[in-house]
């Protein structure tokens, strides 16, 4: 086998995210519709067996190596696995914005759980992989079993689902968002009446709204822009807490022709949803 693997760490869009309660340790219930995008980092994992321990070939700026989720998550598995196993050195090629809602550093944590669990032969099922995700964050384990869900809990609670692979322009607004300060804010709806999905849920998200909105146009006038310019076009929603919104289109060439519209200064990307996560599709090919 292979001692070094390249595999893709997918964004995730929150389709749509209702609060429906709040757990007496503080953390919000939610009702939340996942789907991944064919666009995100890549991890490349190589094993150094003369060199134990888990290290990054390049600091993410920004995040001491000791507090990046990659790091963090094969310290886990490793604790999980209670052996001795060879070192690893491990490539992050970020293109993912931080604090965006797009979920990237919970899914730099899934790609490197699921990838070491199969460079260190460690045979863990995708449900203790997904265990140890959840306490590294709310995101990981959805992005460790790879399929669009239905997230109830903090999101841990996941039925697969199969909404349409639409096309999507995602646009970064010039400011970065703290999810616990949304989450803390007063006005912050938080008694959204909960909603019923059916397993196979194919319907048109759009109907439903995220919660997190009202509070994050009000107080990013950057984002609270980029939302009216972008409803202009199409259903046009906020992913997580933000700061990244998504406009949702039939088809690429849709999506690009408004990409191309967009007003200067505003970075971002166009890409499809999908309901396999591109890491699994890789991890297939490999096996
Ligand atoms: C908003 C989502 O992106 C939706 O997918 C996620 O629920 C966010 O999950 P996450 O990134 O793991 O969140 P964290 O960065 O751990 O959360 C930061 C802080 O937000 C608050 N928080 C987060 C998630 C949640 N369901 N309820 C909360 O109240 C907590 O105070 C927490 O300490
Ligand atoms: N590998 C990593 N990539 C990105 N952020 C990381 C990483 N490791 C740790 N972090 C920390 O996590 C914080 C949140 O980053 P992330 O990219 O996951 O935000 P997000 O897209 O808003 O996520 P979510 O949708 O889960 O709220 C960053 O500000 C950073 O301090």
């Amino acid at each position: 086998m292979s001692t070094t693997i390249t595999l893709p760490s997918p964004a995730k869009l929150n389709l749509f995210l209702h609060i429906v309660g709040r757990r007496a340790d503080g953390y919000h219930e939610l009702q939340t519709l996942f789907q991944f995008l064919n666009y995100g980092d890549d991890l490349t994992l190589t094993l150094t067996p003369e060199q134990p321990g888990a290290r990054l070939s390049e600091p993410v700026t920004g995040v001491a190596d000791d507090d990046n989720l990659v790091i963090r998550a094969a310290n886990a598995l490793a604790r999980r696995a209670g052996k001795t196993l060879p070192g690893v050195t491990i490539n992050l090629q970020k293109r993912l914005p931080m604090g965006g809602g797009l979920g990237g550093g919970s899914s730099n944590a899934a790609t490197t759980l699921v990838g070491l669990n199969h460079l260190w032969r460690l045979n863990l099922s995708t449900d203790e992989l997904a265990d140890i995700g959840l306490a590294l964050g709310a995101d990981v384990p959805v992005f460790v079993r790879g399929h669009a869900a239905f997230g109830e809990g903090v999101g841990e609670q996941l039925t697969p689902v199969t909404p349409p692979e639409d096309w999507f322009v995602v646009l970064k607004p010039e400011c970065s968002i703290n999810t616990g300060k949304i989450f803390s804010e007063e006005g912050l709806t938080r008694n959204t009446p909960r909603i019923k999905i059916a397993p196979a849920f194919e319907g048109d998200a759009s109907r439903y709204r995220n919660d997190c909105e009202d509070v994050v146009r009000k107080l990013y006038p950057e984002v609270n822009r980029s939302l009216d310019w972008l409803a202009q076009f199409g259903p046009a929603r906020l992913t997580g807490t933000g700061a990244c919104i998504f406009g949702r289109f039939p088809t690429e060439s849709a999506a690009r022709i408004i990409w191309e519209s967009k007003p200067s200064g505003i970075t971002g990307f166009v890409a499809q949803g999908v309901n396999i996560s591109p890491l699994h599709k890789k991890l297939t090919e490999l096996n």
